[in-house]
């Protein structure tokens, strides 16, 4: 497998750039290490597929070069590049039997027939289409097909990545959770290159080791599924991951406190590197809120409460900023009174809606 490069990089569809915002992926300097899961994560329209087609030859971006083990390969067609692709709809042969199909890659490159064997019923039982070998493809259900398309997908060692664009969106979400699993697992065996294209955050987070958070053509955040829940270095990060997702408010700073509507929220550091004239913001996932009636917390109104199975999620108010509290089951939700406690150490600083790293 291999180690992939991204210098520089930026694509444009427009037949003249004039300004960044004609660029449907802004500029990116990257090393995706070989071996590495990666998922591409970010909402419709954000440049994901855009960045998947440039890495699997489909595009040739408008700067910047892409290398694969320190060759390039911007302008090489995806023939020349041997990686393997899955898309979202299954790719197979419905005349030829679920063997055919996984054996296929194999065959087409010249690999024996013992080896193609193994492999095959290697990775047949690992996604667990080993009682419909001998099936032909075109009775297959939806899912039992796109199984075989990861399948055709895996079923090389030697490709220097595997691409996946959106691949489990046609799978019954039974199914789903089962092959984000075996997915996890194979690349934990097999040591895969895998970029995985999705905007769903569950896909994301189960699958990969770095998830590459992209929003408006830019890529906010690189990091492990820990490093975006606890340190998110962009105000969308943190609506766009966990669930529900950060509380962003408008604070001013007073020493080592934000102050949001006249209220102090202790930070317990300090941030000297604040930019002049930025628009400054807090973000506090619900998780490090809570609700009392004692302390010295800032008194809220309750606006709603949502039992969602585990956890509750309360909905407060305080003058004009509304915060969601995650709540304990065994955990009481105070009617009047309710006073809002913030954890210190979990309190992040946004610039213009970027990190602000602490002294
Ligand atoms: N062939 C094209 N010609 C012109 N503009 C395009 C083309 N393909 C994509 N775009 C634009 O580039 C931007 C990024 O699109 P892209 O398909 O890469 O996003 P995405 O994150 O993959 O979205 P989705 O999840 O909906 O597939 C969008 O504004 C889109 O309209």
């Amino acid at each position: 497998m291999a180690k992939i490069e991204l210098n520089g990089l930026a694509h444009s569809y427009m037949p003249q750039v004039q300004e960044p915002q004609d660029f449907a992926l802004k500029e990116l300097n990257h090393v995706w290490e070989d071996g590495g899961a990666y998922a591409l994560l970010g909402p419709s329209g954000c440049g994901k597929t855009t960045l998947l087609n440039i890495i699997s030859g489909l595009l040739i971006p408008t700067h910047g070069e892409i290398l694969f083990d320190g060759n390039a390969v911007t302008k090489k067609p995806t023939e020349d590049r041997n990686i393997a692709q899955v898309f979202q709809f299954p790719v197979v042969y419905d005349t030829m039997s679920v063997y055919d199909n996984l054996a296929f890659p194999l065959r087409n490159r010249g690999v024996g027939a013992s080896e193609v064997d193994g492999r095959v019923r290697e990775i047949a039982e690992l996604l667990e289409l080993s009682d419909s070998l001998k099936h032909k493809a075109s009775g297959l259900t939806a899912d039992a097909k796109q199984k075989i398309s990861l399948g055709r997908g895996l079923v090389r060692a030697d490709v220097s990545a595997i691409l996946f664009d959106e691949p489990l969106t046609v799978i019954d979400p039974h199914l789903k959770w089962q092959l984000r699993s075996q997915l996890k697992h194979l690349h934990k065996r097999f040591n895969y290159t895998m970029v995985y294209v999705t905007h769903d955050q569950t896909e994301a987070l189960t699958f990969a080791d770095k998830v590459v958070v992209m929003y408006d053509g830019a890529v906010v955040q690189m990091g492990t599924p820990e490093e975006l829940f606890e340190r998110p270095k962009h105000t969308f990060v943190g609506y766009f991951i966990g669930s529900p997702g950060m509380n962003v408010v408008p604070c001013h700073i007073d020493g080592d406190k934000a102050m949001v509507a006249g209220h102090a929220f202790s930070m317990e550091k300090g941030f000297s590197k604040v930019p002049e004239g930025a628009s400054l913001e807090v973000g506090i996932r619900p998780e490090f809120l809570s609700l009392s009636r004692e302390g010295d917390g800032p008194a809220v109104s309750i606006q709603k409460v949502e039992d969602l199975g585990r956890f509750r999620v309360a909905s407060v108010r305080l003058d004009d900023h509304e915060f969601k509290v995650m709540v304990g089951e065994d955990q009481e939700v105070p009617t009047d009174g309710a006073r809002l406690i913030v954890d210190p150490t979990h309190v992040n600083l946004y610039a213009n809606s970027h990190l602000v790293e602490e002294d």
